[in-house]
């Protein structure tokens, strides 16, 4: 049987590989060939008056420079203001001025209004990293760190909407149309923010009052985050593992038509679904205001693209607002600039809500980010590209819907729809953007609840309200048949028939108490009673268990009510890897180790196997695939050496080691470690203590984390890093080697067209 799939798998690849060979290659656009003009974009923004006359040359000018490069530094660790430290102390002060071609250099700058300085924003062009050896050093620590997850490259703009969506340890928060995840990874960073906030206050009154009580190292809360597009659903896994969180639920669904979800089995026969504190719907949308970062965008700009867009991202956030709990904040983005996909959107939505859902004010947060308020009142234009007069409010057949107007001039107060904001990208140097803050203060009127579900009618449709605007939105809705027993949406019935193919993914299945496998890890780590196992689960039916995941109560719960109606739920992935098969088994006391990923949690509830090292022992591990036990310190050999061969959990306080064998950060100019050739030219960076997943052998020790954090601890220690300096080395003789070229021959023009293409030539020389 496992032949056949296996079997069955490589045949499917290979064909897939066949058809892809043999599709005719699409032609590669050369970003730069891209003529950056385009009439209509031009005449749409113009008429709908957005930018006002004196700052328009501006604006275009600037819609056709490139996109500077961004970057965040993950927030959920005290590990980030280190890393912010490291970065500026390490890196950034050590800038050249002026590049190899005496052109300045500039430095990368901390975004203004993104919070604790931990956006920057970076103005170097390729040619100076390669050129430079510092920058060269610079630039492989930002690949290795966004490697490992600390650093994240996101487009300026697209860092604002998690911001406004405020985000607590305890919310139940929808992504809706999450992939690839950047905003995403911020909500998760920030509920794990907020929640180690909690936890320092709650330590710092257990000291006082001694109750000796571990609190959770998990928030309470929980990220659902969503994409219609199965392949990107997994990017949205590879983002969340980055992330190292266990309250994350990746799902695949229409966000329109997205299924209810349940806590419990009384929940589901009640009708008493999940609503969301918080639920983000950035929409796919026509991309204008990447117009910067996607030059493609001057080639096909038309209003059809946003016309064509509106109804979908209409039917995306009405759904993002049912499923929000009342009292609850929605927040609502594109990247375009077009009011037909923005205002237009949230004015139907405030029109359907009757006054339910509420444009919060939000004009004085993040002061520091230059914006534009929303517009009150906008143009209409046709996918025939002609002018519809605002009057004509009717359905016209050349794509134009009653919901693309705005509202007459005396009703246009109701919905403060100036609260909605604008980025434009002229005024930071950014791209565009559009963002709208949404309260619900009160059920939307379209959902009754009844209470008795067995009516079988938990929703009055709108057509049943005879509510003439949403027949003209959905067509579904104009087929009363459909209505009637319609689960979810105002719009649709949720289709069990569309994007359910191919769903394979494995069971969750949950831990039993009583499992052989438990009573072992809790015996040889000496993990306390206050372990959720509850929590934990594997994903191997009737197999040995390979990795045990670990995840929250709230989690739990979700997948064994949800979890056995494949059809309608649809989860692919959740849960933090916290125990893995390993693979130096030999003698070992166990076939589970700790993975590293799950280090920092599983450490809370350990008390056998925890072994605590010097920085110098650290930096050994770290510096070596593994060492001899005698080349520990005293100290750390005689607390590891009679342990029976198997995981460890390796602790290390770096910032106390430090404050015993140097007397100030700036002194450690220069140190080697004792017992390495190693070069400490920096003072140490961490703050908090080191845990490593390892192994103790017979003689020897080793760490299980990859190469790329191995070097991010060495950084973030202080020591120079082997390759860097081998780097270094190549850029500077490669640098001297141009020099010396360029003094024998004086640049005279040779006629080949190769002329100040000095760059090119430096590069031909080195390979
Ligand atoms: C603008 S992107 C989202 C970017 C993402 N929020 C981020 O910050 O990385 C829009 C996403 O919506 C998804 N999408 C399109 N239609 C959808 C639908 N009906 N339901 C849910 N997601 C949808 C697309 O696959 C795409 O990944």
């Amino acid at each position: 049987m496992a032949t056949k799939r296996v079997f069955d798998v490589k045949s499917r690849s290979k064909s897939a590989k066949k058809r892809k060979r043999e599709r005719p290659k699409q032609p590669r656009i050369d970003y730069e060939e891209i003529e950056k003009e385009n009439k209509l974009f031009e005449e749409f923004y113009t008429e709908q008056g957005i930018i006002s006359p004196s700052e328009w040359i501006h604006f275009m000018s600037t819609v056709r420079l490139p996109l500077p490069a961004t970057f965040r530094l993950t927030s959920n660790t005290c590990v980030c203001t280190d890393l912010a430290d490291c970065l500026t102390q390490r890196y950034i002060q050590k800038f050249p001025k002026l590049s190899t071609n005496n052109e300045p250099i500039n430095p990368p700058i901390p975004i203004p209004w993104y919070p604790s300085g931990l956006a920057w924003h970076v103005d170097i062009t390729r040619k100076e990293i390669r050129n430079d050896p510092v920058l060269a050093s610079y630039h492989s620590f930002l690949m290795r760190e966004t490697d490992i997850g600390s650093i994240s490259r996101q487009e300026a703009v697209s860092m604002i909407p998690p911001l406004f969506l405020d985000v607590q340890s305890h919310h139940k928060v929808l992504d809706m149309c999450a992939a690839p995840g950047s905003k995403t990874t911020q909500i998760i960073e920030a509920m794990h923010q907020s929640h180690a906030q909690i936890l320092l206050q709650l330590r710092s009154s257990q000291e006082s009052t001694a109750t000796g009580l571990v609190p959770n190292p998990l928030p309470p809360g929980f990220v659902v985050a969503n994409d219609s597009n199965n392949k990107r659903s997994y990017l949205l896994v590879h983002q969340a593992k980055r992330k190292k969180s266990a309250n994350v639920i990746v799902t695949n669904h229409d966000g329109t038509t997205f299924p209810n979800l349940y806590l419990s089995q009384d929940d589901h026969r009640t009708g008493n679904h999940i609503k969301y504190d918080r639920v983000l719907c950035d929409v796919p949308c026509s991309g204008d205001g990447t117009i910067r970062k996607n030059p493609t965008v001057w080639m096909k700009w038309a209003p059809h693209k946003a016309n064509g867009l509106h109804r979908l991202q209409l039917r995306l956030v009405v759904r993002g607002a049912e499923l929000l709990v009342d009292g609850g904040r929605l927040v609502y983005s594109t990247c375009s600039m077009n009011p037909i996909e923005n205002e237009a959107v949230i004015h139907t939505l405030l029109k359907l809500g009757e006054g339910s859902l509420q444009l919060v004010d939000v004009s004085t947060s993040l002061p520091e980010l230059e914006k534009r308020s929303g517009l009150r009142s906008w143009k209409v234009m046709s996918n025939a590209n002609v002018w519809i007069d605002t009057d004509k409010t009717e359905e016209n057949a050349d794509g134009i819907h009653s919901t693309f107007f705005p509202p007459s001039s005396d009703q246009a107060d109701t919905y403060n729809l100036q609260r909605c904001m604008r980025v434009y990208p002229h005024h930071q140097n950014t791209g565009g953007f559009f963002i709208a803050v949404i309260q619900k203060v009160a059920p939307l009127p379209w959902l009754k609840l009844v209470k008795n579900r067995d009516s079988q009618a938990e929703i009055s449709s709108p057509v049943e309200q005879e509510q003439p605007l949403l027949v003209t939105i959905s067509d579904s809705v104009k087929d009363k048949s459909k209505i009637e027993n319609r689960p979810f949406s105002v719009f649709g019935k949720f289709s069990s028939s569309t994007g359910y193919k191919g769903y394979k993914e494995d069971p969750f299945i949950f831990m039993d108490r009583s499992d052989e496998l438990i009573t072992e890890l809790s015996t040889l780590y000496g993990i306390s009673e206050s372990f959720p196992w509850e929590h934990c689960f594997t994903r191997s039916e009737g197999k040995a268990k390979n990795n045990i995941y670990m995840t929250t109560s709230l989690v739990s719960k979700i997948l064994a009510t949800n979890q056995a109606d494949k059809n309608v739920v649809k989860i692919i992935n959740t849960g933090l890897r916290v125990f893995c098969r390993s693979d130096q088994s030999v003698g070992s006391v166990c076939k589970l180790r700790f993975s590293q990923d799950g280090c920092n949690i599983l450490f809370n509830y350990f008390s056998k196997r925890k072994v605590t090292l010097t920085e110098s022992d650290i930096i050994k591990l770290l510096e070596n695939e593994s060492i001899s036990l005698s080349s520990l310190c005293p100290q750390s050999l005689a607390d590891i050496k009679d342990l029976p061969i198997g995981p460890v959990v390796f602790i290390c306080n770096p910032s106390s080691d430090s404050a015993k064998s140097h007397t100030s950060p700036a002194d450690n100019k220069e140190q080697s470690s004792p017992d390495t050739l190693l070069h400490k030219p920096y003072k140490c960076f961490i703050t908090c203590p080191l845990i490593f997943s390892g192994w103790k052998a017979n003689w020897s020790a080793r760490l299980f984390v990859t190469k790329e954090q191995k070097q991010h601890y060495q950084v973030m220690l202080g020591y120079e890093l082997k390759s860097d300096v081998s780097l270094e080395e190549k850029k500077k003789s490669r640098f001297v080697r141009c020099q010396i070229r360029d003094s024998l021959e004086p640049s005279i023009p040779t006629g080949n067209g190769n002329e100040g293409k000095d760059e090119t030539v430096c590069e031909e020389n080195t390979t």
